[in-house]
């Protein structure tokens, strides 16, 4: 029957984002199981490694912000659907007080976060952001992008509260940050946005784009990389 054979089509056809998933997983996994997570969440994390990570994120996050403007910008620019704005300025909204909730967390550390001097993997991450602010990039490209950065950390971040976690109390709060259902919520809307708009794109777009969620991917290992101490 016509409409069976659609509907096993339909089901049976795995996504833009998931196809990749699957065929980079072994980057995934190492961007999102890292070392410096697995030492957060089985408690043996290094202190001084965790405020280096503090202190680098807080300046990585100055120039996120700008990136994220410049997708709303492209959002709106390229694309009829007001939910995709909506949820790029629900993301704004909670970078802003982000920035609130580091300058907490910092003294609760006893971390200053003025004149830190970045690290050369955050100059390096904060380099591609820029690369991708130009408006030369593609809505899709950058949407995507912005989906890779927020979900590493959500999926992270998760992980030290999953049950078995032994994620030390004072450490709870930052993992509750990216690692809240909400967070993850977010990044499924991010998701559902940048599959709607991969499966428009031209061929050229998309290899562009998974060549994009491969930087992302390898600049989020070399982050961990440098929080835990090896630059
Ligand atoms: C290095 C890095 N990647 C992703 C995030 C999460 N996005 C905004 O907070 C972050 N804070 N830092």
């Amino acid at each position: 029957m016509e409409r069976k054979d659609e509907a096993e089509e339909a089901k049976s056809k795995v996504s833009v984002i998931e196809t990749w998933l699957r065929k980079h997983r072994l980057l995934y996994v190492g961007a999102t199981r890292h070392p410096f997570i697995h030492s957060i969440r089985d408690g043996s994390v290094d202190i001084s490694s965790f405020k280096r990570w503090l202190e680098q994120d807080y300046i990585f996050v100055r120039a996120f912000v700008p990136f994220v403007a410049t997708v709303l910008l492209k959002a709106w620019k390229e694309s009829f659907d007001a939910t995709d704005m909506d949820v790029i300025l629900s993301g704004m909204a909670s970078l802003n007080d982000e920035f609130a909730w580091f300058n907490k967390e910092a003294s609760k550390w006893g971390v200053s976060l003025t004149n830190v001097a970045p690290q050369k993997a955050n100059l390096d991450y904060c380099r591609f952001l820029e690369s991708l602010m130009s408006s030369e990039v593609e809505y899709t490209v950058a949407i995507t992008a912005f989906w890779a950065i927020e979900t590493v950390y959500q999926d992270s971040f998760a992980h030290c509260l999953e049950d078995g976690s032994n994620t030390p109390e004072e450490l709870r709060d930052t993992c509750q940050r990216w690692g809240n259902d909400g967070f993850g919520q977010y990044c499924r809307a991010l998701q559902s946005i940048a599959e709607h708009h991969l499966e428009k794109a031209s061929d050229d777009v998309r290899k562009r784009t998974e060549a994009a969620v491969l930087d992302v991917l390898e600049y989020e290992v070399a982050f961990w990389n440098m929080s835990q101490g090896d630059t």
